[in-house]
């Protein structure tokens, strides 16, 4: 379902209790197990559709980008604070990030079949947000561009630690 950009991922580096994310959680055994990582100043994903996630007969369902920016912005920005940091994905203590807002916009129809690259540019890294700008690409054809502020992962969300 996910092609395997890199063996090396941001998500890879997510703690097993942080890792069911429904798009980007290893654990989770329906979720799309988005894979992330950086691409110089940019960070890069990609995702390939399958026939299930149809909107109108070979076109790609707009929920389904939606996730796919969601999850590659919050990787991202975890990533860009630990990059701000000058630490290790992943190294304690960690910096782990939800989505308090998600902006899309549905540019042209998304073709159901290529793989879809996700591009990330970090625009502004503060010490609990962390903006982000996103596009979504078929080939060169950039079908939709979003916008997610993620903030530090608030305490009561934050899942007990491994017993
Ligand atoms: C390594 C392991 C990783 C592991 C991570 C694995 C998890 C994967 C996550 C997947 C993504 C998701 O689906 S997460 C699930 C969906 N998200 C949620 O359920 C979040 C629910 N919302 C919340 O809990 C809260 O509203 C927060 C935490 C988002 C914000 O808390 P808060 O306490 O109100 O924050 P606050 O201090 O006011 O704001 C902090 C800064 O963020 C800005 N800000 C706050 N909300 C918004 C907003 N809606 N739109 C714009 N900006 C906002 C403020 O202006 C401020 O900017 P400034 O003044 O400083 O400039």
């Amino acid at each position: 379902m996910t092609d395997l950009l890199t063996d090396h991922a941001f998500q890879d580096t997510y703690p097993e209790e942080l890792s069911h994310c429904y798009g980007c959680g290893s654990s989770n055994p329906h979720g799309l197990h988005l894979r992330s990582t950086w691409d110089g100043d940019e960070t890069v994903a990609t995702f390939t559709p399958q026939p299930y996630h149809t909107a109108l007969p070979g076109f790609v369902y707009g929920g389904l980008i939606a996730s796919l920016i969601d999850c590659h912005g919050t990787g991202s920005a975890s990533a860009a604070a630990y990059r701000a940091e000058g630490r290790a994905p992943g190294s304690d203590p960690a910096l782990r990030f939800v989505t308090a807002s998600l902006h899309v916009d549905f540019l042209r129809p998304t073709p159901l079949g290529p793989p879809l690259t996700v591009r990330g540019r970090i625009e502004e890294v503060k010490e609990r947000k962390v903006v982000v700008s996103l596009s979504v690409a078929a080939g060169d054809q950039i079908c939709a561009t979003g916008r997610v502020v993620a903030v530090r992962l608030p305490a009561s969300m934050a899942p007990p630690p491994p017993a």
